[in-house]
């Protein structure tokens, strides 16, 4: 038996939700922006092959790889429950660079879990393995936080609530804007980048937050487009971050002379998002970006849709 699970990329923070505003991201050119993981029977009990893009940019050691840390942790949960984790081979498709602000370690978790988990019969249930997939994020970037994870496993924007119980859930995504996302092919690590952020706010930028969120929320909610655009910005995280980015504020200034309804920064970065209502518009920013901000082999750019899937087995080999 052999299962593949996909993981789409995301954008984390989508700059008004610090750690709290997730949007997985589906290329309209029909792309599969997003790792792959094979899961396999076999003789012993584990090992790891990689394969895909930027795979060469995976640490070298098979245990340092998270996917490693998704075999022990799947492991463990089964355990919890009286089960057994089966002999099985792992391949991971890495399609998305590392330290890339699109959620690229998160794409692996949650391929890995749910291709482990598809492979189990589903032994966990879908908060049982959000529990695991957040956690091992956090192992990666120093804190839990589940703004890339959600949305990769669930599909949509995700709000994260934490509360009642309750992990996370969807927010209604305006359909037709276009989200052109360019990585320029530098890497920044989410942890650092984490770092450099104050401990803490001042009252005054805690209350913008505080506003701006629950504006974006409801003005989704209620359909209210101009004003979900109006309020794109994020005072937690990009002036301390922009600095780290090259040419991000020319990005800015030309995507609002082109009609953007925002830019900002994609997780922690260095990609950066520009959020479009015309396709015409979007590909000629993505043509921009692409001459503009790329600075090297490894950078790309899509203009997408949100992923409203999340997850998805294909149950076909790589
Ligand atoms: N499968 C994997 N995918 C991405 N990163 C991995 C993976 N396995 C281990 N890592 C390590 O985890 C860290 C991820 O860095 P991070 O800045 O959090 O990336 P991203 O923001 O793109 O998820 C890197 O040190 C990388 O070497
Ligand atoms: N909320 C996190 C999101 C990090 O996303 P990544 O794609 O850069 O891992 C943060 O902003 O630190």
């Amino acid at each position: 038996m052999t299962v593949v699970a996909y993981a789409p990329a995301s954008i984390g923070n989508v700059s008004v939700g610090f750690d709290v505003l997730g949007a997985a991201l589906a290329p309209i050119d029909g792309t599969l922006l997003g790792d792959r993981v094979e899961v396999s029977a076999a003789e012993q009990a584990f090992s790891l092959g990689c394969q895909g893009r930027f795979a060469h940019k995976l640490p070298a050691e098979a245990d340092k790889n998270i996917v490693y840390a998704c075999y022990q942790g799947y492991g463990e949960a089964l355990r919890k429950k009286g089960l057994s984790i089966k002999p099985l081979h792992m391949v991971l498709e890495k399609n998305l660079p590392i330290g890339s602000g699109l959620g690229s370690s998160a794409s692996s978790i949650v391929a890995a879990l749910e291709a482990l988990n598809a492979f189990h019969d589903y032994a966990l249930d879908k908060d049982e393995q959000l529990l695991l997939m957040g956690e091992l994020e956090g192992r990666i970037s120093g804190s839990v936080h589940y703004d890339n994870v959600a949305p990769c496993y669930l599909g949509g924007i995700q709000l994260m609530v934490e509360e009642a119980g309750i992990i996370s859930q969807s927010i209604p995504a305006f359909e037709h804007w276009y989200w052109v996302v360019c990585y320029p092919g530098i890497s920044i690590s989410t942890a650092e980048a984490r770092a450099i952020l104050p401990a803490q706010y001042r009252r005054s930028d805690c209350l913008t937050y505080g506003r701006r969120l629950a504006a974006f929320v409801h003005a989704s909610h209620s359909g209210q487009e101009a004003l979900a655009a109006a309020v794109l910005k994020d005072v937690i995280a990009e002036p301390y971050r922009q600095a780290l980015i090259p040419g991000f504020a020319q990005v800015r200034q030309h995507a609002e002379l082109s009609g953007a309804l925002a830019t900002g920064i994609s997780g922690s970065g260095p990609t950066v998002f520009v959020a479009m209502t015309d396709k015409q518009q979007a590909l000629r920013m993505k043509e921009w970006m692409e001459q503009h901000f790329i600075q090297n082999q490894d950078g790309f750019c899509h203009v997408c849709h949100i992923d409203t899937q999340g997850t998805q087995v294909t149950g076909q080999g790589l």
